[in-house]
């Protein structure tokens, strides 16, 4: 599937939460989404989905331009905290069949299974993790061709999160889907996605590989002079200083040449996003 966001702008009252967004994936794949509190990633997930009508842009998918406030053929989209009929999740799977025209039956009984999921159990009596499980395995088993998860792991404790990563990997592996998953757990989900979109000030700041974010981001820590002229070039995002050295932190393809008596590390997808979004929220 391709899906492409154009010029979306979006506001409410008159303060713009998305600005001139453009966004534009080519094929399927695991995608993150990440933003600070308040970035407008659900607001973006939502004008896709067609949740919210009003809007400037254009969205596309599979080059067809969808009409404004219509919901996609063949998209799911999961939102955080979304609650469910107080129906036991039997019921809940067998509704969602009848919507769903790819409902994947199997998939549907494994995760049930895996998650211990009992399927008598009303959606009300179940805890807020198992809630949040039920909603992610409906999104999953619906076997949309895209399927946006806003913050699928809410409630989750770390085991769960582990099994629910390889049950997107189980399900894309079965039915290779888009999937976008919004969430602020940034290091974890980078073990699982293979594209990263950060958004910050109603925009898309980056849109990479995990591949070729980690071969661009570095710390350097050395003499202040040294560092300074061995990086003058090269795309800095930040730079402290203690006494006369230098700690600096870099996004740029071309340190694999850096030499000098200074030391130079990688740093992780979450230290790089605190380095390009720190310290600006939309809130
Ligand atoms: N219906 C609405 N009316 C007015 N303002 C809204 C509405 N929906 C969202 N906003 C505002 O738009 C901004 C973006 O909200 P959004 O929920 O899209 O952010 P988010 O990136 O998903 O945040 P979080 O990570 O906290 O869930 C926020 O400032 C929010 O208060």
């Amino acid at each position: 599937m391709k899906l492409k966001v154009e010029n979306l702008t979006k506001k409410f009252k008159k303060i713009k939460v998305l600005n001139n967004l453009n966004i534009s994936i080519e094929s399927n794949g695991i995608y993150c989404l990440l933003g600070r509190n308040g970035a407008g990633k659900t607001t973006l997930l939502k004008i896709i989905s067609g949740y919210i009508p009003k809007y400037e842009g254009n969205i596309y998918i599979d080059n067809i331009k969808i009409p404004k406030g219509q919901i996609p053929k063949n998209l799911c989209f999961i939102e955080e905290k979304v609650k469910q009929l107080n129906k036991p999740i039997k019921e809940l799977y067998k509704i969602s069949s009848t919507f769903y025209e790819n409902w994947d039956y199997e998939l549907a009984n494994e995760l049930s299974e895996k998650f211990n999921l009992d399927l008598n159990q009303k959606f009300k009596k179940l805890s807020f993790g198992m809630q949040t499980i039920t909603n992610s395995i409906i999104a999953l088993c619906s076997n949309s061709k895209i399927t946006l998860l806003d913050e699928p792991m809410l409630g989750f404790d770390s085991i769960l999160r582990e099994q629910f990563y390889e049950s997107i990997i189980e399900s894309y592996q079965r039915s290779p889907k888009l999937i976008i998953i919004s969430t602020h757990l940034i290091d974890e989900i980078a073990n699982y996605c293979e594209k990263v979109m950060i958004m910050n000030s109603g925009k898309i700041i980056l849109n990479e590989t995990i591949e070729n974010i980690n071969e661009k981001s570095f710390s350097i820590i050395g003499e202040a002079k040294e560092v300074e002229n061995a990086i003058k070039d090269l795309n800095i995002l930040s730079k402290e200083y203690v006494s006369n050295y230098m700690h600096a932190t870099l996004y740029d393809e071309n340190t694999q040449n850096l030499t000098g008596n200074f030391n130079i590390e990688k740093i992780s997808l979450q230290k790089l996003f605190g380095k390009m979004v720190g310290g600006k929220t939309n809130e």
